[in-house]
């Protein structure tokens, strides 16, 4: 599926976005290898640069804090260049949405039943409640027109090994990473 666009930022390369479990983390760090570039895993700059995990964010400071880092990170990563993978509630912060219309976005969709069974049993604290197969559900319907919305270019992160993801990545942006061809 494609999106048309007007203008796409030449930095950085791809974006990729989607559900907790699509694989944007491990897709990503393969992508960026392919490419040749470098790769950034937003969650992972925000531990670094908070200095505490993940779940130790939201339970000490609470969702919205750690929303508002996330937003002040990814705002900042978006200025830069090579692959960046996206946590994968960030598009829901409308700072991040109006941001990425300007960028090469990768959505990975993922099937709920494959996305939870990758998901399930980590430290993700969205997961951490009573019935998290549930919650991983709603979720996922909640969020996934606005992934959707946000794509260049949507692949489908259950066909196949993380390899093969992303090369079908690689092929499904190869028209947008030609400068030229940016206005398909
Ligand atoms: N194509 C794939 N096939 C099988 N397993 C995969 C695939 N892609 C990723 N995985 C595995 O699924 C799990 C979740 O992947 P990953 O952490 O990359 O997801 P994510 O999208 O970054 O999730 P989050 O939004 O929570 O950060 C990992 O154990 C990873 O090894
Ligand atoms: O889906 C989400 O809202 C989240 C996904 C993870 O990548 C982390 O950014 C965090 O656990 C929140
Ligand atoms: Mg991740």
């Amino acid at each position: 599926m494609t999106v048309n666009r007007k203008r796409i930022k030449s930095r950085p390369a791809a974006v990729l976005i989607g559900f907790m479990g699509a694989g944007k983390s491990t897709v990503g760090k393969l992508v960026a290898e392919l490419l040749g570039v470098d790769f950034v895993d937003a969650d992972e700059e925000i531990v670094r640069v908070v200095g505490r995990s993940i779940p130790e964010i939201f339970a000490e400071d609470g969702a919205p804090a750690f929303r508002d880092i996330e937003r002040r990170v990814v705002l900042d990563l978006l200025t830069r260049g090579g692959v960046v993978s996206l946590g994968g509630g960030a598009v829901m912060t409308t700072a991040i949405a109006d941001a990425l219309a300007e960028h090469r976005v990768v959505y990975l969709s993922i099937d709920p039943a494959e996305g939870y069974a990758r998901a399930q049993g980590s430290d993700r604290p969205l997961l951490a409640g009573e019935d998290p197969e549930t919650r991983y559900r709603e979720l996922l319907n909640e969020r996934h027109d606005t992934y959707a919305g946000l794509a260049t270019v949507a692949v489908d992160a259950g066909a196949g090994s993380a390899e093969q993801v992303a090369d079908a990545v690689v092929a499904a942006l190869a028209d947008y990473l030609i400068p030229e061809r940016n206005f398909p």
